[in-house]
């Protein structure tokens, strides 16, 4: 049986959660009873503890509850204790954000409310201190927080009050980013602050990361000019304490590179980018705090929380540089990297609608292979012939031939309003941004492509039972794909459902239903006929890609569709 001695040099050589989640029941029960009289003070004394999860109390007594919740997901989480910004683009809204991007829990003690937007500050009201004390206290003595993150804090009090609760509430890692003046140029905390800074704060810090203005502002207006002042800079800042200093150059005057200067006491690391021209850079010294205290929280150490802090700004710069939010001239940019791919869309992407199931192209390589066509070549010909979703199913192409198809399909399709959705491939339907996956039964589990494709892309499964049909509702697909109706050669050892077949699944499903299989212009019009409401179309891979002028096909299957009753009403278009 563990000893009480074997539990507290394991607190203290697994500074992580491990040691609980993974111990038996058995175990359990025998800490629920130990006493560890020294672990206090242990934990007081040991800067970098984490504290396990599920020790409740840290007091006298020593370790005297495991919580009931130890078997929960442990969630990297973020304190970010700053101001708020009204206009969203810097301040508590960015760490959100920026925290939210990088997959993180992010709580909020606010210490200011601002009035801002892209011109600039036009007010401040701090929060009064002994209510960011208690903003503090709920958060810390509740929620396992691992990483605190400060922006502005706008008076000495409150710095010292933050000082004290972190003793009280020891955190994993310290990010100080010791905001004195905005991008637009308005002091959020004034020069009286910098010597509470020094002597308080930056000493219990893992890492700080002023930028120029902050950096100088900390070592007296010191002139910081040139990469060399940054490393001098960096250097002396260390001096005052904080385990590391990151000093950000993103004002650096006529650098045609973001060059911030990392240096951890032993060495100096140049980080450098390529500077992103876009005036949306209202928030980055926020976020890219924030982005490193993130990655600190998930485990990482400093120099790789840097570098991929430094990359995601980079990369959301790059993506928000026409993002147009505001009249002034600094602003926001997009946390979430979702702005380019519309930005750049001749046709926004809509939501799916199960008319679109009503003439269903897949494409096969090996027809086209005989046709001597390219995949782009045939899916644009089966669009001009009145194709209302297509579908890609490429099932021996090499993955790099296969992505560059599909995105040149998609441009395509986006160009016509048609969605495109990728058979089984949910990795080249993320790669090429494509509409949608339709997976088979044997394929990746629709509620897992759900997980990684989010709620707005389309997800079609192949059923051909009904419990099948219900499963792919509970698993949050779109619509369902159901055959063989008829035989076919274009899917070995498939066994056909016939017309009972896709009516059975049909009526066992709410979602809509395109049929397949064996589907040409001789038995379209039977199959719409059976007089189901939500089958709604008809999906077709030989009768109009091993034919020789796809257009011609489709068109002539288009106009049987049409005559059709299709999902109980005469189809208009
Ligand atoms: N135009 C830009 N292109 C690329 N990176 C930038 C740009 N402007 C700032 N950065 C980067 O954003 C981060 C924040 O830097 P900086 O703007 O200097 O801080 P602050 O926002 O606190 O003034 C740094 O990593 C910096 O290199
Ligand atoms: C409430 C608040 N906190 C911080 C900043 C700094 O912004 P930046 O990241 O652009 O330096 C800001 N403008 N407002
Ligand atoms: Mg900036």
């Amino acid at each position: 049986m563990a000893s009480a001695a074997f539990f507290s040099t394991c607190l203290l050589a697994n500074k992580n959660y491990l040691l609980l989640t993974s111990t038996p029941a058995s175990a359990k029960g025998h800490i629920n009873n130990l006493r560890v009289p020294n672990l206090p003070s242990i934990v007081l004394r040991t800067e970098r503890f984490v504290r396990p999860r599920g020790f409740v109390a840290m007091g006298d007594e020593g370790v005297s509850k495991v919580s009931d919740g130890d078997s929960r997901m442990k969630i990297p989480h973020v304190l970010t204790v700053a101001g708020s910004d009204s206009g969203a683009g810097a301040g508590i809204q960015a760490d959100l954000k920026a925290c939210a991007a990088r997959g993180v829990y992010c709580s909020t003690v606010i210490t200011a409310v601002t009035a801002q937007n892209t011109v600039g500050v036009q007010g401040v009201s701090n929060v009064p201190e002994d209510f960011v004390a208690e903003q503090l206290k709920s958060v810390l003595s509740d929620m396992e927080v691992d990483v605190v993150k400060t922006g502005m804090l706008p008076s000495i009090g409150i710095v010292k009050i933050l000082c004290k609760t972190l003793r009280e509430f020891p955190v994993q890692a310290l990010v100080v980013d010791p905001v004195m003046v905005s991008t637009s140029g308005d002091v959020l905390a004034g020069p009286s602050i910098l010597s509470t800074f020094r002597e308080v704060l930056l000493p219990m810090a893992d890492i700080i990361t002023p930028n120029l203005k902050e950096a100088s502002a900390l070592l007296n207006g010191m002139r910081l000019e040139t990469v060399d002042d940054m490393r001098s800079a960096a250097r002396l800042l260390h001096d005052m304490g904080p385990k590391n200093v990151l000093v950000k150059g993103g004002d650096l005057p006529d650098s045609s590179d973001a060059v911030d200067i990392l240096y951890d006491g032993l060495n100096f690391y140049e980080l450098c980018s390529p500077r992103i021209r876009t005036r949306n850079s209202h928030g980055t010294g926020c976020s890219l705090a924030s982005c490193i205290a993130a990655e600190l929280a998930k485990g990482y150490p400093v120099l790789s929380a840097v570098k991929v802090a430094k990359r995601y700004i980079e990369t959301a710069l790059g993506y928000s540089k026409e993002f147009g939010i505001g009249n002034g001239p600094q602003g926001p940019f997009d946390h979430l990297l979702r702005l380019k791919s519309h930005s750049q869309d001749c046709h926004r992407q809509r939501p799916f609608s199960p008319s679109d199931l009503f003439l269903y192209a897949v494409t096969d390589s090996r027809m086209n292979k005989r046709w001597g066509r390219s995949i782009a070549d045939a899916v644009q010909a089966a669009i001009d012939g009145g194709a209302t979703i297509v579908q890609l199913r490429e099932k021996d192409a090499e993955t790099k031939d296969f992505l560059e198809s599909a995105k040149a399909c998609l441009k395509i399709c986006r160009s016509r309003g048609v969605p495109l959705l990728i058979n089984d491939r949910v990795d080249v339907a993320i790669a090429c941004d494509a509409d949608g996956v339709h997976v088979g039964q044997s394929d990746m589990p629709a509620r897992v492509a759900r997980t990684l494709l989010g709620s707005e892309k389309i997800i079609g499964v192949s059923c051909k039972t009904p419990e099948q049909a219900q499963q792919a509702w509970v698993d949050g697909a779109d619509y369902i794909g159901c055959g063989g109706v008829y035989p076919t050669n274009t899917k070995e050892n498939n066994t056909t459902v016939g017309l009972d077949g896709l009516k059975t699944v049909c009526m066992a499903s709410k979602l809509p239903v395109v049929a397949i299989g064996g589907i040409a212009m001789s038995n379209a019009h039977a199959v719409m006929e059976i007089g189901v409401p939500n089958l709604k179309g008809v999906a077709v891979v030989s009768a109009l890609f091993d034919r020789e002028c796809i257009q011609t096909e489709t068109r002539k299957l288009h106009s049987v569709l049409l005559g059709s009753n299709v999902g109980g009403t005469r189809h208009v278009l």
